[in-house]
């Protein structure tokens, strides 16, 4: 684990090494400074002058503090680069996931690891490792100055430290154990905000606010009562730390002392070795600190490992696909669960569509027609059964290939920031102006664009808040459109939209339709009366097939479903 830490130095180790250095010779300056004030003490009881030591101790000052503002400079620097460098490698990773694992997840929690938990790897890697290292080096400078004053009386100092270090040792597990479970904290507040926030208006319409604000409050709450639990241990290890050295010091003053009044030790010796003494103080209160931050940074990383460790999707650049022919879709005895704890969605879902033409797929809530389509993006892998996609089973199909044939409108279909022409643009850069102006009449977004006060450049607003419903389902649909895709899949894509435009829209799908295939999940019949085929599921299965007036005809529950929209009289 400390290797891997270790790791994300390893671009930095030339600056790392300079700002090692600078603090190196820093330190060197300031173990100088007791050697130094000996001198002075000496000049003044022996009536020599003081200009040298005084000029020594003053240069000991000035270039110690400017060495140590230069180092400390690097160190931040590095410190920078091992976020920046970890954040990359951690987002790189979270757009990798597969869809399933993210719907496991919990955005929020995903993103504290991204801004919180690298945060916890700077200190460790610049402070953590840069101080212990130069602490060491005072650590021992000072020892052996103390060694060279008095042997007596550095194997007392050193083995009350010893003593008290070693206790100190022994908190540290417990430190990383609840520092984990502060930073899992802050995630699961994040977590909590997240939901909070993603569902803001039916919050605000459901006077939720306070019962939000509490299930906050209550997980920044745990989060403090974890952190609390890491201060305590930290405390715990400081003030080891500093009895260490005031045990040390009683010790060395008692003895010291005795060996002074015997004449055996002289007065300045004593005073310099006290100095050293506290001198111990600030390296050896580093060094704990380093060894508390190596634990915090040991628990923030595990936290980033558990999401680079995740299997990733090769990604690549989707191309619209160079052969344009429409694809059909097979689907025979398929099964499937979103998980093995979890119920089947499919029951052995059998059905076939030709290449071209409209499908539409329809059947009560839950029947699992939206997974149906998770299953062709390849986002879930069915447990069993054979899925082709124009002949080949789909996970015969290179991925991006794949995705590249498909072109896919989600329930939510969603908005992101940015301008309509970005927005248009998604998931096929390369299009042209003249099929953007394409796609936009298709559906019926040339209306919308010669209202907006900059057209195709005007933004959309955060999640495309400033479109309506309708508008934003016809975004998503020219996008898909866009692609030029082998198979359409839409999901609902008309649940949203106005009668007139609606009646627009089934003309387009039925235009598309001439040109490619389109698998359309409808629970509106109004809109697929004139598909070539309809799907009717049920309960993880396919219950009948056949145009609209052959099931009404023939099947139960889709005459009832044509009953309920004023189909059918
Ligand atoms: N990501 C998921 N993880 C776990 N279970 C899921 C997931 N998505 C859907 N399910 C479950 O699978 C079942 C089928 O869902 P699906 O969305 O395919 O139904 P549907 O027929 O499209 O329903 P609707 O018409 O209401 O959208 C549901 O019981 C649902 O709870």
């Amino acid at each position: 684990m400390i290797k891997e830490l270790l790791g994300y130095l390893r671009p930095h180790r030339l600056v790392l090494f300079v700002g090692a250095l600078l603090g190196l010779i820093g330190s060197a300056a300031g173990l100088a400074m007791p050697l130094l004030a000996k001198y002075v003490v000496d000049a003044f009881g022996q009536d020599r002058s003081m200009a040298g030591p005084l000029i020594g101790l003053s240069a000991a000052v000035v270039i110690g503090a400017v060495v140590s503002a230069g180092g400390s400079y690097l160190m931040e620097r590095t410190g920078e680069g091992v976020v920046l460098g970890a954040r990359r490698k951690l987002v790189d990773q979270m757009l990798r996931l597969k869809v399933a694992d993210v719907d496991r997840l919990k955005p929020g929690d995903l993103l504290s690891r991204v801004t919180g938990d690298t945060t916890l790897l700077r200190s460790v890697l610049t402070n953590g490792v840069v101080n212990s290292v130069s602490s060491a080096f005072m650590l021992v400078g000072a020892i052996v100055m103390m060694a060279v004053m008095d042997g007596v009386l550095l194997l007392i100092t050193l083995l009350v430290i010893v003593v008290i270090g070693g206790l100190t040792g022994m908190v540290m597990p417990k430190i990383q154990r609840a520092q984990k479970h502060a930073q899992e904290a802050v995630g699961e507040m994040g977590a909590v905000l997240d939901r909070a926030l993603q569902s803001y208006r039916t919050v605000k319409a459901s006077g939720a606010e306070e019962r939000e604000i509490g299930s906050v409050a209550d997980a920044a709450e745990r989060a403090r009562d974890r952190g609390l639990q890491v201060a305590g241990w930290t405390s715990l290890a400081g003030v080891a730390t500093w009895m260490a050295v005031q045990v040390a010091f009683l010790c060395v003053l008692a003895v010291g002392g005795s060996r002074v009044a015997a004449g055996t030790l002289e007065v300045s010796a004593l005073i310099a070795f006290l100095l050293y003494l506290f001198y111990l103080v600030a390296p050896i209160g580093q060094i704990v600190e380093g060894a508390v931050q190596l634990q915090q940074g040991l628990a923030a990383m595990r936290r980033i490992k558990e999401i680079e460790e995740l299997p990733g999707e090769p990604v690549a650049k989707l191309l619209p696909p160079e052969d344009p022919t429409p694809l059909g879709v097979t689907f025979e005895d398929v099964v499937f669960r979103y998980g093995e704890d979890r119920p089947l969605v499919h029951d052995g879902v059998t059905f076939e569509v030709p290449p071209g033409g409209l499908t539409a797929l329809v059947g009560p809530s839950g029947a699992g027609k939206s997974t149906i389509f998770a299953l062709l993006e390849r986002f879930y892998e069915h447990q069993s059964g054979t899925i082709t996609l124009g002949g080949t089973r789909i996970e015969d199909w290179p991925l991006a290939e794949l995705r590249a044939a498909l072109g896919y409108v989600e329930q939510d279909a969603p908005v992101l920031a940015g301008t309509l022409r970005e927005n248009l643009l998604f998931a096929a850069q390369e299009a042209t102006e003249e099929e953007v102006l394409r796609a936009v009449a298709r559906t019926r977004l040339d209306d919308l664009v010669a209202r907006l006060p900059e057209g195709l450049e005007t933004p959309v607003g955060h999640r495309g808040v400033l479109l309506s419903g309708g508008e934003r389902q016809r975004v998503a649909i020219a996008r898909a459109l866009l692609r030029r895709p082998r198979l359409l899949l839409l999901d609902e894509a008309t649940s949203q939209l106005d009668a007139v435009n609606e009646l627009r829209l089934r003309e387009v799908i039925a235009e598309v339709a001439k040109e490619t295939t389109v698998l359309v999940i409808a629970h509106r019949l109004s809109t697929v009366t004139n598909a070539d085929r309809i799907v009717v599921m049920e309960a993880g299965g396919v219950r009948a097939i056949g145009t609209h007036a052959e099931l009404v005809g023939g099947d139960e529950l889709y005459r009832e479903l044509a009953a309920t929209q004023f189909l059918v009289r």
